[in-house]
């Protein structure tokens, strides 16, 4: 069983990596659970918070959620993390009103309130520091809290920081940074044949997240000059060269390479003469 968040922000980017790994999850209107490709490999739907105790339960074999919710739920010695999908990237910090006192870790006070979606890791954030607050427990919305008066100071999760700024919070620490993942069941690795499924999700999710970096590159180009677009050019295992029937002093070659590489390489095959340049999206590499 394959858990997987229902909704939230990183629930559609995840499906839509799924998709392009051709696991083709079909889902019905707002239904609980989703047939794959493989009959084998059968799906949930779930909050992204819960899916870390699911996992962590053998309820699912493997999910996807944040490794903020992984530590917060405190499973993440019962977890295996598989792999890294390098989005949803969130940082949980301490943040206070821009006009408050609290400008450093150091002006919190003994029995200052601290709201909250996150009360463990923000408990255990204190305790390291031997700091006695309370902690006020929100399920959203937590930026709210100190100009309503229920408490000093907030721990949220911020990427952009438009939201702290928006609410002219400010940051007075870091507690742990975040991305999605891919966690599985410690038992299930050890089932043979769940393992042997779990591998092929991530090699198909890999190959995905992998290919999305990358950029297929296609041109014709004066055979004198091969040598230099091949140094140009790597490729992955060197760049293919071949005849073009039309023309005797053209190659046709192509190669993959890297997405941010393409805006400077471009203008210099052009400049060694290279024509009919393409680049072509890749949808996986395996
Ligand atoms: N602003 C953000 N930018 C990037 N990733 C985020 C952000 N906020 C949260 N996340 C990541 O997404 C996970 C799920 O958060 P999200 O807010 O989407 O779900 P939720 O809290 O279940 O839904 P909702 O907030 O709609 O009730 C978080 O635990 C975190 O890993
Ligand atoms: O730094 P930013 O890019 O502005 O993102 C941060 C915001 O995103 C999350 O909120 P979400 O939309 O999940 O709402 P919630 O507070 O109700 O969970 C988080 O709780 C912050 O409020
Ligand atoms: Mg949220």
């Amino acid at each position: 069983m394959f858990a997987l968040p229902n909704k939230g922000r990183i629930s559609e980017p995840v499906l839509k990596v799924l998709e392009k790994a051709g696991l083709k999850i079909t889902v019905k209107g707002r239904s609980l659970f989703a047939n794959t490709v493989d009959e084998n490999i059968k799906v949930m739907f779930a909050r992204a918070r819960d899916i870390p105790e699911f996992v962590a339960d053998s309820v699912a074999d493997i999910g996807v959620t944040g490794y903020d919710l992984v530590l917060e739920r405190n499973v993440e010695d019962k977890v295996d993390f598989l792999l890294d999908f390098g989005f949803g990237f969130a940082k949980l910090v301490l943040a206070a009103p821009e006009n408050s006192e609290i400008k450093s870790v150091d002006d919190i006070k003994e029995g200052m309130r601290v709201a909250t979606e996150f009360p463990n890791l923000t408990r255990k954030y204190f305790e390291k520091l031997n700091k006695k607050v309370e902690i006020i427990e929100l399920s959203g919305a937590t930026e709210i809290a100190p100009f309503i008066g229920i408490a000093d100071l907030i721990s949220d999760l911020t990427s952009t920081g438009t939201t702290l700024r928006l609410n002219r919070l400010r940051i007075i620490d870091e507690i742990i940074s975040s991305t999605t993942r891919l966690i599985a069941n410690k038992n299930s690795l050890k089932d043979k044949e769940k393992k042997e499924k779990i591998d092929q999700i991530v090699i198909a999710i890999k190959s995905v997240l992998f290919a999305e970096t990358k950029r297929l590159i296609m041109m014709n180009a004066p055979k004198d000059k091969v040598e230099e677009i091949k140094k140009l050019i790597p490729g992955m295992s060197g760049p293919t060269v071949s005849e073009v029937l039309s023309d005797d002093n053209m190659v046709a070659i192509h190669a993959v390479v890297n997405e941010e590489e393409i805006f400077t390489l471009v203008p210099k095959l052009h400049a060694l003469g290279a024509r009919d340049i393409l680049i072509v999206p890749i949808e996986r590499i395996l």
